[in-house]
């Protein structure tokens, strides 16, 4: 590894698609349209397939170097341990391999490290930056409502003595849609978990940032945004650089030579379709329905007529708790879960495919004209962009809030009802609401109002990120300060 004279950037990405992939996007902009030069540290602990990293990595430029953290063990963690669980204590177990890389990085590297910027998972990374010399920030791949929930956690655990779910009134965050305690960040809904300990923790953390550089702009939460500049006008909070959206370009596979066969397969089947006339389905890189809403899906879908793409992962059957990508193996076949016969009643109308498709192309292809998301924000970001109205079907992590706000504030997305399944205690979306919200979202009234709604937002996106737009002036904001702050000297190891 070179030794460098450009101002360098160290970025700690968590795992997940839904984190690397922005991390990575986010470092290439630094480096082609600032002149930085750049480490991505990923960890090896719960990360995707090697294969996915290597792709995504091969497309980097020289600028942009990466570093792996080794494996730490979970295996002492109850099998049921949350995903945030497992995440938060892999961030913590492997913070002295982090001291030591750092202290390598900055040593015999890059003797300008202007930032150290951690995913907000990895918050608990900042105070041993801090340490080392290195300004810590925090990138924010989710939204200034999630962040501005999050700095609020420590109060809210400290002066509610209920599960949030049963909190009588609605939550007003500042600048933020009014939000039912039920569809509050999930992670948190269970105060006794150990999940919950540790995001507090987190939290806490989180104050240490000399700044929040957010992957959301003006025009999509521009409320949320003005809140944020006055707390930090008045000291209350660190300052926050609303930067995005951050625009992923390249086709990113998952399993190498397979996933290549459905991408180009999905995608030529969409070349056959008319305008605006399919449906495209994807619940994120790791969402996963139960066998039985698997099924109910599959039934509204066929029974409304409309054509679709379907991105179909192993279904868990956690009565639609989610799965994740580390629960996957590549032997598991997700079709098999469909109906029988479900496959050859809607060929030429339909097309599975499975675990992963490149989403930001079928999003932008002529033929799509809905999306039905579990709400992660970079698929929220991604359907703005390419202005497709959503049917939102959240299913864990922060996608209640993000539905919430795409259904009330942002009016881009429909959203269907949730019922009982026969008192079985369990809830789902029934085959009748899927084919009418289908039906709508395609068709519908609603539908023409949410579209109109997104291709305004899909208009202040580009705007934002134009010469003079709101996110290229908060990039050069903190570019600036970072160029600006001395280098060289501050950042030798303790
Ligand atoms: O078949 C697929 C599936 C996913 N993607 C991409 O993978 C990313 C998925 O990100 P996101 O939509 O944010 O979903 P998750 O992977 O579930 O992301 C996690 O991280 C996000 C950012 O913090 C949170 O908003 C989510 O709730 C959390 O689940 C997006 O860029 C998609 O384009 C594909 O390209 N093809």
């Amino acid at each position: 590894m070179p030794t460098t004279k450009a101002p360098h950037v160290i970025l700690l990405a968590c795992p997940g698609a839904g984190h690397v992939l922005p991390m990575v996007v986010f470092a290439k902009r630094l480096a082609e349209d600032h002149g930085f030069t750049a480490t991505i540290i990923t960890y090896s602990t719960l990360s995707l397939p090697t294969q996915f990293h290597s792709t995504i990595f091969a497309s980097l430029p020289s600028s942009i170097t990466t570093a792996t953290l080794p494996a730490v063990a979970l295996d002492d963690l109850p099998a049921d341990a949350r995903v945030e669980t497992r995440m938060l204590t892999a961030v913590k177990r492997g913070l002295p391999d982090l001291r030591n890389l750092l202290a390598e990085l900055v040593h015999d590297h890059h003797p300008n490290v202007v930032a150290f910027l951690a995913d907000m998972f990895c918050a608990q990374a900042l105070p041993l930056a801090a340490g080392l010399g290195l300004p810590p920030y925090v990138v924010y791949l989710s939204n200034l409502m999630l962040l501005s929930l999050m700095l609020h956690l420590p109060e809210l655990d400290a002066t509610t003595t209920c599960e949030y779910r049963d909190l009588p009134d609605l939550l007003r965050l500042p600048g933020c849609v009014p939000l039912r305690g039920a569809d509050i960040l999930d992670t948190i809904q269970d105060r006794s978990n150990p999940a919950y300990k540790l995001m507090v923790e987190m939290t806490r953390h989180l104050a240490l940032a000399e700044g929040f550089v957010v992957n959301t702009f003006d025009g999509m939460e521009h409320d949320a945004v003005v809140a944020f500049k006055e707390m930090s006008d008045k000291g209350a909070c660190p300052p926050v650089y609303p930067v995005g959206p951050f625009v992923r370009r390249p086709c990113l596979l998952l399993n190498g030579v397979d996933a290549a066969a459905a991408r180009y397969g999905c995608l030529r089947w969409l070349d056959g379709q008319p305008g605006g006339s399919v449906l495209y389905i994807c619940f994120g890189s790791g969402g996963t329905l139960s066998v039985e809403q698997t099924g109910e899906l599959a039934a509204g879908l066929e029974a409304s007529g409309h054509r679709f793409l379907w991105v179909m992962h192993l279904p868990s059957d956690k009565d639609g708790s989610a799965a994740y990508f580390d629960d996957r193996r590549d032997d598991d076949d997700p079709m098999s879960f469909l109906p029988e016969g479900f496959t050859e009643r809607t060929r030429g109308v339909g097309m599975c495919v499975p675990q992963w498709a490149p989403q930001v192309e079928v999003l932008n292809h002529r033929a799509v004209g809905g999306f039905v998301s579990h709400c992660g924000w970079n698929s929220t970001l991604e359907a703005v962009e390419a202005g497709v109205p959503v049917v939102a079907w959240p299913l864990f992590a922060e996608q209640r809030m993000n539905a919430v706000m795409l259904e009330e504030s942002a009016g881009m997305a429909l959203r269907p009802r949730e019922d009982e399944a026969g008192g079985r205690g369990r809830v789902v979306v029934s085959r009748e609401e899927v084919e009418a919200v289908v039906r709508e979202v395609m068709a519908g009234e609603k539908g023409e109002a949410a579209r109109k709604k997104v291709s305004a937002l899909k208009k202040k996106a580009a705007e934002s990120l134009a010469p003079e737009g709101s996110s290229r002036k908060a990039l050069e904001a903190i570019v600036s300060r970072w160029k600006s702050a001395p280098r060289g000297t501050g950042n030798e190891p303790c």
